[in-house]
Parts: C-alpha cells; sequence; structure tokens
C-alpha cells in the first residue's frame, strides 16, 4: 500500500541513501540527499524517491542514464565535494565508532575505469538479458552503457551474450569479465546445462571469433587462445580463472605506491593475503617478501610469476589460511614490515597476533573500513600509533571506499 509522506533529509548513510526521522523511525531513500525536502513512498524503514521538493546546491545531474534502475551506482547525484566528503566521512566514523579519533587523509582519486565485471546474465521476456539488478530487487536491469567500466568490456557485451546465450536459463548465472593483458578473460557460472562436445567447439570456435584470451564455464576452460595476465612490477601473472583482481588498475598502483612509501628501506616484508602478488610484487622490487594468502591457485600464479620475473628479491609464496591460523608474534617478528590485505571479512585474528608483535610497520589495506576499524582498534591498544587513514576511491559512485592505514611502533 502506498503511503506517501513528505521528509527532510538530514544525512547520507554509509549505503548513500538519503535517512530521514518520521513518525518517530528512521527511513532510508535512495537517491536523495542531506538538506532536502522531498516525497517518498515509505514502505518500514524504505522510502522510493518520488519528488524532491526542495533539491540540495549539492544535486547534480547523474552521468549515466541507468543511474536510478542499476544498482551498480549509489550516488551519481552528488557534487564532486559532497562525495569526497562522504566517502572520508564513512571512513572516519567507521573508526569513531572504535573509539578511534583520527585525522583521515582526503579522498585520493586516482581515476581508471574498473578491469573487472560481474554481470548477472538471465533469460526473461526480453530474450537474454546481461546486466546489474536493481538496488535489493531481482529487476535485472540491461547494461549498454557503463561509464565506471573499461569501454573494451562494455562493447563486448552483446558479442558475449550471443556467444552464451543457448546456456542461459531463467534461473540465470554470473558472468565474470576481466580485462587482461592479452584480452577479455571470461567466465560464466552458475549454469545447470552439461557443456557437450558440440556446445564446447561452438563455444570454442565463438571465442577464437571474438579474440577472447580464455573463456571458462565454471571450472571447465573451454578455450585458452592467449594466457591472460596482469603485469605488477616486472613480472606478468597468469591469472586463475575468477580469482581476485583489484578492480582498477590505476588504484591498485597508488595502494601499491603508497605501501612502497610507508614501509621504506626494509630487508624483509610480510604480505598477508597477498592474492596473485598486486603487492607482493612490487615490494619485491625492494626487499625479500614473504607471502601468503588461502587460495592455491593464487599462489602458484604468483609462484610461477616471481620464478621468471628478473630484478626482483627473493618471494616465498605459501597457502595458509590466515583466519584460522595467523602468522602468531614470533613469525611475524622476522619481518621488518608487515602488509595485510584482507577480504571485506577483516582480518580479526591476525591482528591480534600483530597486535602481540614487535613489527616496526604495519600497512593494512581494507575495502570494508568497518571491519579495517575494528583491527585497527586491536593494534592500537597493542602499541601501535596510527600514522596515516587514506581513502582511495577505487570503487567511483558506488558506497564502497578502499583504505590504506599506515600503523608504527
Ligand atoms: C582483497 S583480496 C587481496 C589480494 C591481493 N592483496 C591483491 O591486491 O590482489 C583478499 C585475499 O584474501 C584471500 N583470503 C580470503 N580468505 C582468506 C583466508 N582465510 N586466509 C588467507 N587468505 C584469504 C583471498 O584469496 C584474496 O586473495
Amino acid at each position: 500500500m502506498s503511503d506517501e509522506r513528505e521528509l527532510l533529509i538530514t544525512r547520507v548513510g554509509a549505503q548513500g541513501d538519503g535517512f530521514a526521522e518520521s513518525e518517530g523511525a528512521p527511513v532510508f531513500v535512495p537517491f536523495a540527499l542531506a538538506g532536502e525536502r522531498v516525497i517518498a513512498d515509505v514502505d518500514g524503514e524504505r522510502g522510493r524517491l518520488l519528488r524532491v521538493l526542495q533539491p540540495s546546491a549539492e544535486r547534480i545531474a547523474p552521468i549515466c542514464r541507468h543511474f536510478g534502475t542499476c544498482g551498480g551506482c549509489a550516488v551519481q547525484h552528488m557534487s564532486s565535494d559532497a562525495y569526497r566528503a562522504w566517502k572520508r566521512g564513512l571512513v572516519a566514523s567507521a573508526f569513531a565508532a572504535r573509539g578511534l579519533d583520527v585525522d583521515v587523509d582526503e579522498l585520493v582519486e586516482p581515476g581508471g575505469k574498473r578491469r573487472r565485471a560481474v554481470f548477472s546474465i538471465e533469460r526473461d521476456d526480453r530474450g537474454v538479458v546481461i546486466g546489474f539488478h536493481e538496488a535489493q530487487s531481482h529487476v535485472l536491469v540491461a547494461i549498454d552503457e557503463c561509464p565506471v567500466l573499461e569501454p573494451k568490456i562494455v562493447a563486448a557485451l552483446p558479442a558475449l551474450n550471443a556467444l552464451v546465450a543457448p546456456l542461459i536459463s531463467k534461473r540465470g548465472a554470473r558472468l565474470t569479465v576481466t580485462l587482461t593483458n592479452s584480452g577479455l578473460d571470461v567466465l560464466l557460472d552458475g549454469i545447470e546445462r552439461r557443456l557437450t562436445p558440440d556446445i564446447r567447439s561452438r563455444l570454442a570456435s565463438g571465442a577464437s571469433t571474438l579474440q577472447l584470451a580464455r573463456l571458462a564455464v565454471g571450472n571447465d576452460v573451454v578455450v585458452e587462445t592467449l594466457p591472460p595476465f596482469l603485469s605488477f612490477a616486472t613480472a606478468d601473472v597468469v591469472l586463475p580463472p575468477g580469482c581476485f583482481v583489484q578492480a582498477v588498475a590505476e588504484a591498485e598502483i597508488e595502494m601499491a605506491r603508497r605501501i612502497l612509501t610507508a614501509v621504506g628501506k626494509v630487508k624483509t616484508v610480510a604480505d598477508l593475503f597477498c592474492g596473485i602478488g598486486a603487492f607482493t610484487l612490487p615490494l619485491a622490487a625492494r626487499a625479500k617478501v614473504l607471502a601468503f594468502d588461502g587460495n592455491q591457485l593464487a599462489i602458484e600464479a604468483l609462484r610461477a610469476a616471481a620464478k621468471k620475473a628478473t630484478g626482483l628479491k627473493p618471494i616465498t609464496a605459501r597457502v595458509r589460511d590466515l583466519f584460522r591460523e595467523p602468522l602468531s608474534p614470533l613469525e611475524l617478528n622476522e619481518h621488518d614490515a608487515v602488509v595485510f590485505d584482507p577480504p571485506r571479512a577483516g582480518a580479526e585474528a591476525q591482528a591480534q597476533r600483530l597486535a602481540r608483535s614487535k613489527v616496526k610497520t604495519v600497512v593494512a589495506v581494507s575495502c570494508n573500513p568497518a571491519t579495517l576499524a575494528r583491527d585497527a582498534r586491536q593494534l592500537v591498544d597493542g602499541g601501535y600509533k596510527i600514522e596515516f587513514v587514506t581513502p582511495v576511491d577505487q570503487f567511483v559512485y558506488s558506497a564502497h571506499v578502499e583504505v590504506v592505514a599506515v600503523f608504527r611502533r
């Protein structure tokens, strides 16, 4: 039932939604800005923006026609100043919630487009559709333009759709597309159909016509025309299908630069949650690196790249579950600096051990300010001082923010 209300938006929340109080309860209104009076259709804590009665001076026109329906971007309607202040504020408030009053740096905006996208692909009345879901909805928005993605990825979507369409059912699947140095690396997963020899050969010939570097369906590499690789320092890493890569090359380079500046002149560094070595390899240009990750394929890819690279100090890469078996203080103490870049869940167990270590410099990279602040609290309680907290805008127009934090003792 429609419940239209006039609301005063008092701030923008962590997901990019406008926040108002109405009838004694919170209401979150996507696409509304602080200070605006709006009419929204309210259903519980959610409000659908119907009209802006009094627009904020910070309101600007979005740059993408899908903005407002596509769930990929949350805040294209904010001026650059408001956007920068909001992202910085997300980090400051996460730290404040842990009792850490830090002077968060200005938002660093390295620019660049996303080289990896995970699309949904589904069959419905429109045919087979590739796109992103509306926020908090099952409705799929067909994407034919996207200002945050590498144009080569967007341009390939119609042909990729035609290639995999026969495999797509109403249940849908995921299509992960990564722009690598040797072309597009495409992974289709979540499909029910088995690949018959006939389907496989049709996919393989289509992939070569499209000059894809690789096409994989689930764990099955259907065709690899060229090994899909990315370069870090002097090394070329061949990507295991679907493995983690930093979304934007420019952001990754900026973060690596800040990590190197923070660790300074050192002999030995531990890189925890190293993945395929986006930070390990630049660090190895300077110091001996011991690198750990839970993903066996990522570690194998890093080892193979390190073996072939020239001009790097020794890298030892090991598979280890750092949630269950974090490095002990004794193991950590063998290093002049430790870098950790965990998944969104953070590195709670590892931070506890770091807090008891004697390591001089710790650099944390995180895509989740809340878990970073939790882990930072442990480091501070263990005697570390926070030197820098720098938000890096890797996920432009979204509510996500990457952070590099430097701790010293
Ligand atoms: C945010 S990524 C960072 C990877 C790398 N630093 C980079 O920049 O490409 C997080 C990494 O944590 C790894 N990971 C997730 N859970 C883990 C665990 N329990 N133990 C060790 N590594 C884990 C993932 O495999 C992934 O490579």
